[in-house]
């Protein structure tokens, strides 16, 4: 049976588009299906001032090929020496939406990230009063906690913490993959959303480990165990407006993924959208596709909903390049491991 569903075009309010060669190769991959982005800050070096962020938004666009409508929503890096006043220029600019939030080397190019929580302090306090949110990367960095376990000890160690010293400070938790991500977020009023990856809907942690190691499917926050994953679909399906689609695409060419210390990332732009009404038909929840990905994001940004629509029809099996080539080397495109029906029209 033939089907299809039409929601409002969709956002992306997390995707990493890096810089030079490699945000030329991908980024029609995001603007083809995505009408907004929340772009990621975590260049070499990072997006740390206003400045900084409309220079990487001019680069941007430069680099959208012509016939290809997309806004970059730009967002400062977090450092020590961050400056509160240069925040809200940012903020009242209109081109900067957040402020990300990376504990010291969690991640990717995070080594400019925050050690000591006292030093960030007033420009939290600046953010909560002027309603700017701040978007977090939640793993604590301590060696002695275990991986999987980062997400659930962040949240009680380090996040809650924060949100009760800086009352009315607007969190979005970013890419979360835990039934205690899923359950905290809920409760936390309206001042707390998350966002849920395409990925961590699809894979658990066996999808990474067992039968041979596939780099490929390694990102972080890692993903976990399988109840984990269900937690996520049902969050992400129930149409609570808490949760919303960022992706976390984060390309990495494929020599720094398949290598003895590979990079983390999933790289999900090209397929997202298909993935999703995939995924969403699986729970029995197409219904509830619009207001994840088209909906929930821009009422937490107090942005509108996008005027077009995008239609998505089930037919013959979904095809999609196995790798986009771009100048900086070979980029994988996630692969679910399944056949998807799902393609986006036009
Ligand atoms: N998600 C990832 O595995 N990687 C991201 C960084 C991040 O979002 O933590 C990247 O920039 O490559
Ligand atoms: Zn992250
Ligand atoms: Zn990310």
């Amino acid at each position: 049976m033939t089907h299809s569903i039409t929601i409002r075009r969709p956002d992306d309010w997390h995707l990493h588009l890096r810089d030079g060669a490699m945000l030329h190769g991908i980024l029609p991959e995001t603007a083809r299906h995505f009408a907004r982005a929340i772009v990621m800050p975590n260049l070499v070096p990072p997006v740390v001032t206003f400045a900084d962020a409309r220079a990487y938004h001019a680069r941007i666009m430069a680099a959208l090929p012509a016939g290809m409508a997309f806004e970059p929503l730009m967002v400062l890096y977090l450092t020590e020496t961050t400056d509160p006043d240069d925040v809200a220029a940012a903020a009242a600019s209109g081109l900067v939406k957040s402020v990300k939030l990376y504990p010291a080397g969690a991640t990717t190019n995070s080594y400019s990230g925050v050690r000591d929580f006292d030093k960030v302090r007033p420009v939290l306090e600046k953010m909560a009063q002027i309603g700017l949110p701040l978007c977090v990367h939640g793993e604590v960095t301590t060696h002695e906690v275990d991986i999987f376990d980062r997400e659930a000890v962040f949240i009680d160690t380090v996040l809650d913490p924060m949100r009760r010293a800086t009352p009315g400070l607007r969190v979005v938790m970013e890419h979360i993959t835990t039934s205690q991500g899923v359950d905290y977020a809920r409760a936390g009023g309206p001042d707390l959303a998350a966002t849920i990856t395409t990925h961590h809907l699809i894979i658990n942690r066996n999808h990474i480990l067992a039968g041979g190691i596939k780099p490929h499917y390694y990102c972080l926050p890692v993903a976990k165990r399988e109840s984990h994953r269900l937690a996520l679909r049902a969050a992400a399906t129930s149409g609570d407006a808490t949760f919303f689609l960022g992706t976390d695409s984060a390309p990495h060419v494929d020599a720094l993924k398949e290598m003895a210390c590979g990079c983390a990332g999933c790289f999900t732009a090209t397929n997202t959208m298909p993935l999703l009404a995939h995924v969403f038909e699986e729970e029995g929840a197409l219904n509830q596709l619009e207001a994840f990905a088209s909906r929930n994001g821009p009422a937490f940004y107090r942005l509108p909903v996008n005027e077009g629509t995008m239609t998505l029809t089930k037919g013959g099996p979904a095809q999609w390049p196995e790798k986009i080539l771009t100048e900086a080397g070979p980029v994988t495109v996630f692969n679910p491991g399944f056949p998807v029906h799902w393609h986006v029209d036009g």
